[in-house]
């Protein structure tokens, strides 16, 4: 049985394992000239089983540790040590010791010891000593290093206990080999299986997976003028007509010349002087310069451009100063360098915003082709759902559903069909159900999907749709329904205000970004810093909403807004992310890792 262990460095970490008595340390001893000879740089952490120390007493630091230093750095410019002094019960944590070592200064790091933990490990067996074997309970052993009288695995790469190149070579190979593990998200749909565990519910990813194999992106473009495509997706490749710039011209306003017309104090003769949407059209020559402003082009001869401000004209000619800091080619900007004739400059797909536009103009575009805006039908049910602006009868709440989800949609460039609240009979819900899904490319209701005795929506989708009734493993937001009207997709998303922003952005978000045929689009997740403990629970995705800034030591922290009940709405107004929390851990550990979607990243 081994116990868990995570790498937190980027380099590759081997442990060589053994019953004492075999040799390891012997081994390591002329392993690691072997290693330094082939150029790998190397640490080696060993544990030691006993109280050791590496200090003498009468040495100032021994003296100043035992009167009370709990850590203790000398250095000298040959060598640094950091002695820590730990009264542990259990053994030191091998992830904690390793982010003592400094990863850029070494290749890879050599563990001596920690057996139990689940270390990618070579084991050293002598048959002669009559121990064990390790690698039948440890699957972490990559390799066995052993004398001809032992009988290994197959599947084991074997090594010869004797031949210490050959297990440097094998050292060489796994540091070459290894690549650092990708971050888990907390949500990976990629990886979401689509098998069907309904009665346990479905995850996150499962969900999304379901929802997007569903989603067939809209074909339909129209030709819209630069204003119009604000927020739009690109309907095909947009190749470049030109060089941006088009001509190789000046980053700074001063004096271009040949570089090789440098040398200290010796004036140059001014030969012309380059506005920007000019030129000169003959060649300076040797020891010529010209004024030049930015955006001019760089005429024939100049290669470099010195700045006004480092430049002593006088009369007709002018001294280049600190000729020795002038970097041929400096200042001046190629053609073509921004973007080249003929370059892919914004692929298909690419929803367009002031950058985007920028460029588009830059590159001379008045009109392009954009995907047609996915149209989205809005509705809420429910007998105590009131319209705001009507006087608030008793026992009812205002529908606040029916805005959030419109100007998410809005957001995410769609065409809003607002159908209002929709009484809870069934001849009405069919009735606006079926002249939506003609209309729209979405149809999106809330409330009445759970397991509440007044709601028809249910008995309605059943007769006139394909209509998924999900339980999905997350918080808020666990009652879904998804699925189609005939071509029209439809959501049914819960009826409590927090969970419905929360469905949006993790479900329909995806579905209305591939609809609209938007190709690169993926949620963001940010690393930070939990400033408190965050409840949470094994089997299920929780998305508090959360408050994140940069702390004082320049990380991102988040701390939860506080209740998190998943009517409050003003939660997310408090907020300015969602946390969220994947289906493994059942808390964060104040000072913990958490993931973060920063609202500003997701609409
Ligand atoms: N016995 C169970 N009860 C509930 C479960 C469950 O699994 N078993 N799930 C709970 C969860 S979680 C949620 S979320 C809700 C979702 O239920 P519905 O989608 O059927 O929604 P409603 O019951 O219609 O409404 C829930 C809540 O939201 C308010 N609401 C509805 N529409 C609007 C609107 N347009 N604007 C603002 N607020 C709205 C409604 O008044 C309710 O308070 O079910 C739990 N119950
Ligand atoms: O999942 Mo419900 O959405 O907790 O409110």
């Amino acid at each position: 049985m081994t116990t868990v262990f995570k790498n937190p460095l980027s380099i590759p970490v081997l442990g060589f394992c053994a019953y004492s008595g075999t040799g390891k340390t012997t081994l390591l001893k002329q392993l690691i000239p072997a290693l330094n000879q082939r150029g790998l740089r190397l640490a080696v952490i060993k544990h030691a089983h006993h109280n050791f120390d590496v200090d003498i007493p009468g040495k100032d630091s021994y003296e100043m540790r035992k009167a009370g230093a709990k850590q203790m750095l000398v250095a000298s410019h040959v060598r640094w040590a950091l002695m820590t002094e730990d009264a542990l019960d259990s053994d030191p944590s091998l992830p904690h010791l390793l982010q003592q070592i400094e990863a850029d200064k070494v290749d890879i790091v050599l563990v001596e010891g920690f057996k139990k933990l689940a270390l990618p490990k070579i084991e050293l067996h002598r048959a002669s000593h009559g121990k064990p074997f390790i690698h039948t309970h440890d699957d972490n052993i990559v390799a066995i290093a052993c004398c001809d009288d032992t009988q290994t695995p197959n599947e084991l790469t074997r090594l010869d206990l004797n031949n210490v190149d050959q297990i440097a070579d094998f050292v060489i190979a796994y540091q070459q080999n290894w690549q650092a593990p990708r971050v888990a998200l907390p949500i990976d749909v990629a990886a979401a299986s689509l098998a069907d565990d309904g009665a346990q519910g479905l995850s996150v990813s499962q969900g999304i997976k379901h929802i997007l194999n569903q989603v067939t992106p809209i074909c339909a473009t129209e030709t819209l003028t630069l204003d119009e495509l604000d927020n739009r997706v690109l309907a095909s490749d947009c190749i470049s007509p030109v060089n941006v710039p088009q001509q190789t011209n000046s980053a700074m306003d001063g004096y271009g010349f040949a570089y090789t017309s440098l040398s200290a104090n010796q004036p140059l003769k001014v030969v012309a002087e380059v506005l920007a949407g000019h030129g000169y059209q003959q060649t300076v020559q040797a020891g010529e310069a010209v004024s030049i402003m930015t955006g001019a082009p760089i005429p024939q001869g100049v290669d470099t451009v010195q700045p006004r401000e480092l430049c002593t004209p006088l009369d007709s000619q002018v001294t280049i100063q600190q000729t020795d800091k002038v970097q041929q080619g400096q200042h001046v900007r190629l053609a073509g360098e921004d973007i080249a004739l003929n370059q892919v400059a914004l692929e298909a797909g690419t929803r367009l915003g002031a950058a985007q536009l920028g460029l588009l103009a830059s590159l001379g575009f008045a009109k392009l082709d954009a995907i047609k805006s996915p149209v989205v039908a809005v509705f809420s049910t429910g007998d105590e759902v009131s319209q705001p602006g009507e006087a608030l009868k008793q026992n009812c709440i205002y529908d606040s559903n029916r805005y959030t989800i419109k100007a998410m949609a809005r957001k995410l460039g769609c065409k809003v069909i607002d159908l209002g609240i929709i009484e809870d009979n069934e001849q009405a819900l069919t009735q606006a159900l079926l002249a939506a899904s003609e209309e729209a490319d979405i149809v999106i209701s809330s409330g009445g999907v759970s397991v509440g005795n007044a709601d028809y929506i249910k008995t309605v989708l059943a007769k006139i749709g394909q209509i998924n009734f999900w339980r999905i493993n997350m918080r808020p937001g666990r009652p879904l329904a998804a699925g189609k009207i005939n071509d029209c997709l439809f959501f049914g998303l819960p009826g409590n205000p927090v969970a419905v922003m929360v469905s949006f952005l993790q479900f329909v978000q995806p579905a209305i970004r591939k609809l609209a045929g938007e190709s690169q689009w993926q949620p963001r997740y940010i690393p930070a810093i939990a400033d408190e403990f965050l409840r949470s629970k094994v089997g299920r995705t929780e998305f508090l909403r959360g408050c994140y800034s940069i702390g004082t030591n320049g990380q991102i922290h988040v701390s939860s807004t506080g209740a998190q009940g998943s009517g409050m709405l003003s939660s997310m107004v408090t907020g300015n992310c969602l946390i969220v929390i994947d289906e493994a851990s059942d808390h964060i550990a104040q000072g913990g890792k958490v993931f973060i979607q920063p609202f500003a990243d997701l609409l």
